[in-house]
């Protein structure tokens, strides 16, 4: 969303599961490879924008290979789970930064 920090990721396709969307998401946004076994399901987000609603789920990812660059000319941060509410995200995001601030 323009403007806005989002986490990696995007939307799955057809017939996908949304680990192996992610996977396709992190090497073509980030150019790093991971596996569904390093992939951990943290919570989701559930929002209603004004044209859709939004079932978001959240993973952390423990391992990967590669280094973390922005291959689609985004910006990129890595940031403290305490320090997530300094960068404005969509609204969908907000309710996910006290349990990402729990649990990592
Ligand atoms: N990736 C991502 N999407 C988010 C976040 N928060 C949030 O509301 N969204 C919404 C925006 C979009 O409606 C949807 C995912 O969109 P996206 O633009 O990342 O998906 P995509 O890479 O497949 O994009 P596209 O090429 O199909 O437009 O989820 C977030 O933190 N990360």
């Amino acid at each position: 969303m323009a403007g806005l920090w989002e986490f990696p990721g995007g939307k799955v396709e057809p017939g996908e599961t949304p680990e192996a969307a992610l996977i396709r998401e992190l090497e073509e946004e980030l150019g790093i490879n991971t596996w569904a076994s390093c992939l951990a399901p943290l919570t989701f987000a559930s929002h209603s924008y004004p044209d859709f609603h939004l079932l978001m789920p959240l993973f952390a990812c423990r391992k990967w290979e590669g280094i973390v660059q922005g291959r689609e000319g985004q910006a990129l941060k890595w940031v403290r789970a305490a320090d997530l509410r300094s960068y404005p995200m969509p609204p969908a995001d907000i309710p996910l930064i006290p349990i990402l601030r729990d649990w990592l």
